[in-house]
């Protein structure tokens, strides 16, 4: 029940965001039609981490990566462990407030942006006494989307094409076969 309305809920939210990403660049109104195909559907899920072994104060519970799709929403049960990696190299904590949620870019969103928007790389580390409980919901395409930038996000001079268009079954197909974490969309599709 409580994962069906906080489905419900970030699946309104995804909708919400997209489409105020569409405003904030002032794109025209045919672009929606891209946001329906980046929001197609939702994968949610409940996770819960396990503690750090008794000898150890600190466990990475889940590696370094991008999220694949276009959005995810994040929340929890207050004991805090997520952490994202920034240009200046030093794992930073993300303070998800009480009642908050986060929400995180993926290399989908990336992608069709032209890289305005930047998939964080994050990870999950335990520590302390108290388990983590955390939702999230992905927002992923439409397997036979045409991931491709918005023409008023491309120019020669500060923006350049950072991606050739490309499908996103065929980007999810080419990361299950390579199985590496960094750096797949740059070498899939990156120019
Ligand atoms: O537990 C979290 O806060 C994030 C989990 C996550 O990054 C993922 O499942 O992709
Ligand atoms: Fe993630």
């Amino acid at each position: 029940e409580t994962l069906g309305s906080l489905t419900s809920k970030a699946r309104e939210l995804s909708t919400l965001i997209l489409k105020m990403i569409i405003e904030g660049f002032g794109l025209p109104q045919q672009y929606n039609l891209d946001i329906e195909e980046l929001n197609n559907s939702n994968d949610s899920r409940m996770t819960r981490y396990l503690l750090p072994e008794q000898n150890k104060d600190l466990e990475i519970a889940l590696v370094p990566h991008t999220d694949k799709g276009t959005l995810s929403i994040i929340c929890h049960n207050e004991v805090q462990g997520l952490e994202i990696l920034p240009k200046t190299g030093e794992w930073v904590d993300v303070v998800i407030p009480p009642n908050g949620y986060i929400v995180l870019v993926g290399d989908m969103l990336k992608a069709w942006s032209n890289g305005r928007f930047v998939a964080p790389i994050h990870r999950v580390v335990t520590k302390g006494d108290k388990e983590r409980l955390a939702f999230i919901l992905f927002t992923v395409p439409k397997e036979d989307m045409t991931i491709k930038a918005p023409s008023e996000l491309v120019d020669d001079e500060n923006h350049p094409l950072r991606y050739r268009p490309f499908k996103y079954e065929d980007f999810i197909n080419f990361h299950y076969s390579t199985r590496t974490e960094k750096g797949v969309l740059e070498e899939f599709a990156g120019l």
